[in-house]
Formats: C-alpha cells, structure tokens, sequence
C-alpha cells in the first residue's frame, strides 16, 4: 500500500519501519515544517494517510483529508472535544477515518477486560476505582487517551459516578485518573480496585512503540474502500 505518513517523530519512524518490512510503501513523511505540502497530494498517489502528530494539529490533518478523499488512520490523542465536527465533516464529504486511543492489541484485550472487571466490582461497594496511568515527559496530553477510553468503560458500569477528574483520588461522583510523567516511559496503564483488606489491579505496560505501530498498520490494510469513521473494534474480533 502507498502510505502517506502525517507526522514523523516518535511513532512516524516506527510505522515507516514496520511498514517497509511489511512492503508497504512511504510516499512521503510529513513534520511539522512540511506541514502545508499536505494538500498536494491526491488520492491518486496515496491508498491511505496514517496521522501521529500533536492535539493541536490532528483535526486539521483530518478533515484534510477528508476533502483529498483520502482515507486516514489517526493515533494522535487529545483532541476528541472536537470529534462532533469531525464525524460531520466525514459524514458530509464521505471521508473515512479510524481514530484509537491506542492502538496495541493487548490495550484493546485490555479494554474488554476492563469493562467485564468493572461490571463484576461496581456490585462490591467496598473496593474504591482509580485510574493511574504513566507516560514518558515530552507526552503533550494529560490524561492520556488510552486513559480516558479506560475511564469510559468504567464509568459505563458505575451509574453514581458522573465523569472523572485528573486526580489520585477517586470520590463517590468522580473516577480518579492520576497522571505521571517520568523519563521515557513507553506507556504504563492501570485500574486498581482497593478495599481494606485488598488490591485487585489490571495493568498493561507498553515495551515499546511497535505495538501501537503494528495496530495502527492494520488498521491502514483494512480502512481503504470504507466511509464512516471507526474504531479498533470493527476490525479486531474481541
Ligand atoms: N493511538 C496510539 O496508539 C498512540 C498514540 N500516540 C499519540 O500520537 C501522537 C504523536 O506521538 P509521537 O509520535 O510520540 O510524537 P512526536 O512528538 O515524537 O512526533 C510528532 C510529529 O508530528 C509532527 N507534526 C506536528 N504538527 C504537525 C502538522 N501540523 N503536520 C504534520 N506533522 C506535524 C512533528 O513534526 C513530529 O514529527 C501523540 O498525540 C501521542 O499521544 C502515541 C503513541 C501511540
Ligand atoms: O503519547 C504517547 O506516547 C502515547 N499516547 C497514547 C495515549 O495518550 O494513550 C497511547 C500510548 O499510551 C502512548
């Protein structure tokens, strides 16, 4: 497949990697200085667009390629205030887009745990819920979206909590999501559910970037030819 990668730092590099050892093709990597040469490029010269780039500039990468009409898988967190506009534009200009918070398989099995722990511990009021998650310095977004997609499943199964703070403590309305930033940690994801007499923990600790990179891989094989926007779970059979 011809892939334009949008965004070429940390992730960039490794799905051009494990693209090129899987015979795709890189028809270009954009950075940040590039930027505007992304409206060049037709959907004649590339098959799809793979997006790891900043909160800020995720949403205008999408939607341009919406109007390039060429499909784009996006990684990039912090910036799902805005999916409203963008799952219009998509709806409005046939776009296709699959967005992840993350895109490891083991975080996805992660998820599905998550939701079937959580719907078994909301029936025992004596264990309290947190969310702590810990990410390398220069992450840009707190708390982290594999977090919140976290939260979100949770927060599906405890109907007394509203929402979540970014805070240590969970309270009876609001689920706690701590953040840490430290080093160059990959990407460190838990649910502790603590009573008095013990802790019951899930984590799923990231060992490097390939991971996300082999995900989001996948989920350029399978987008072209679609119109919608998705998520991992259309094409992971959980
Ligand atoms: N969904 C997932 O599985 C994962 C998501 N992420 C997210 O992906 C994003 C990127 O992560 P990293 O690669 O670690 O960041 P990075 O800081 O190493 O790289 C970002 C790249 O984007 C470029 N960039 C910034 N603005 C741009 C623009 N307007 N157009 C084109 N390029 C632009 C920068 O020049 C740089 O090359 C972050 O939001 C991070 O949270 C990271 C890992 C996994
Ligand atoms: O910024 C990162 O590095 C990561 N970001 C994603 C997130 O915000 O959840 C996924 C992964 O944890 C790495």
């Amino acid at each position: 497949m011809r892939i334009l990668l949008i965004g070429y730092g940390k992730m960039g590099h490794t799905i051009e990697r494990l693209a090129l050892a899987k015979g795709h093709q890189i028809v270009a990597a954009l950075t940040v200085e590039d930027a505007h040469q992304l409206s060049s490029y037709t959907k004649d010269q590339v098959d799809v667009a793979i997006e790891f780039t900043s909160p800020a500039a995720a949403v205008n990468n999408i939607l341009t390629c919406f109007e390039l009409g060429i499909p784009v898988v996006c990684g990039t967190t912090g910036w799902l205030q805005d999916l409203p506009r963008v799952e219009a534009k998509c709806q409005e200009l046939n776009g296709a887009l699959l967005y992840a918070s993350n895109f490891s398989v083991g975080v996805n099995l992660f998820f599905h745990f998550n939701e079937y722990v959580a719907k078994k511990m909301q029936q025992y009021p004596e264990y309290g819920v947190q969310v702590k998650e810990i990410h390398h310095v220069h992450k840009l977004d707190q708390p982290s979206g594999t977090a919140l997609s976290i939260a979100e499943g949770i927060l599906k199964q405890y109907p007394t909590k509203q929402g979540w703070v970014n805070d240590k403590t969970t309270s009876e309305d609001l689920l706690g999501i701590e953040s840490e930033r430290e080093g160059e940690v990959v990407g460190t994801h838990m649910v502790q559910y603590t009573s008095a007499n013990d802790t019951l923990e899930l984590n799923h600790i990231a060992h490097s970037r390939d991971g996300f990179a082999a995900g989001a891989i996948l989920a350029a094989e399978w987008l072209p030819g679609k119109q919608g926007v998705f998520g991992m779970n259309d094409l992971l059979q959980l």
